[in-house]
């Protein structure tokens, strides 16, 4: 796994990404920054539909300051293909949605992603998600989910094991840690009030990151 963020605005000076050594890898970060760039091109045209389709301004999600500063992170994933030993069937990724406002994700056509479409349901079902070349699989997050009044739901997915090495490169299209992400005015009403209360994206990823962490160390 490879993570990097932006190399500019205030986030990429008070976290540096770590590059591999120029004379091994002289095109890594060339070619990193320059698939950032033009996958967030591609997040805020997005948005800017998004924001249409909510019956808001095309560059409502600018003007609130969510791309202020470059929160957005992408991650390079291998899954070696090999089933781990306690017969777990997911053996990439368990079942959870992104903390952020959606995920650009493109992989390498290998079968292993599979989505809910009811994650409230019980017993789960689990769709398998058909790589389409050229295309990137597109998921909302739960600050999505929050901004919307549940409008639109955070996808709950996970990889499982193919028996096939596979790759994915994930792009977080989070928004700058001083936006505040606040029930639309599109998306409620007297009879449908907001569901979830006003949260600053920074203290809204402080917590889920703390909640996952102690989580694997099996505390609460
Ligand atoms: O590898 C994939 O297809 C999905 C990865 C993913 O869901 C994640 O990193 O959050
Ligand atoms: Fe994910």
């Amino acid at each position: 796994m490879f993570t990097f963020g932006s190399s500019e605005g205030v986030l990429g000076q008070l976290y540096p990404n770590k590059w591999p050594l120029e004379e091994l890898l002289p095109l890594w970060r060339p070619t990193m920054e320059c698939y950032y760039k033009n996958v967030m091109d591609v997040g805020k045209k997005l948005f800017g539909l998004v924001a249409l389709a909510l019956n808001l301004k095309e560059n409502y999600f600018e003007q609130v300051g969510a791309f202020n500063d470059q929160a957005a992170v992408v991650r390079l994933l291998r899954y070696s293909g090999e089933s781990n030993s306690s017969g777990e069937e997911t053996c990439g990724a368990s079942a959870h949605s992104d903390f952020g406002m959606i995920t650009l994700l493109a992989t390498d056509g290998v079968a292993g992603l599979q989505v809910c479409r009811d994650k409230d349901k019980e017993p789960k079902v689990w769709e398998d998600v058909a790589g389409i070349k050229g295309t990137f699989v597109v998921n909302i997050g739960d600050l999505m989910e929050r901004w919307t009044n549940g409008l639109f739901r955070s996808t709950l997915h996970r990889v499982v094991s193919v028996g096939k090495e596979r790759y994915s490169v994930a792009v977080f299209v989070d928004p700058d840690p001083n936006c505040v992400v606040e029930c639309l005015e599109s998306c409620c009403s007297e009879t449908y009030p907001p569901r979830f209360p006003p949260v600053r994206a920074r203290d809204y990823f402080h917590e889920r990151f703390s909640q996952t962490l102690a989580s694997y160390s099996g505390s609460d």
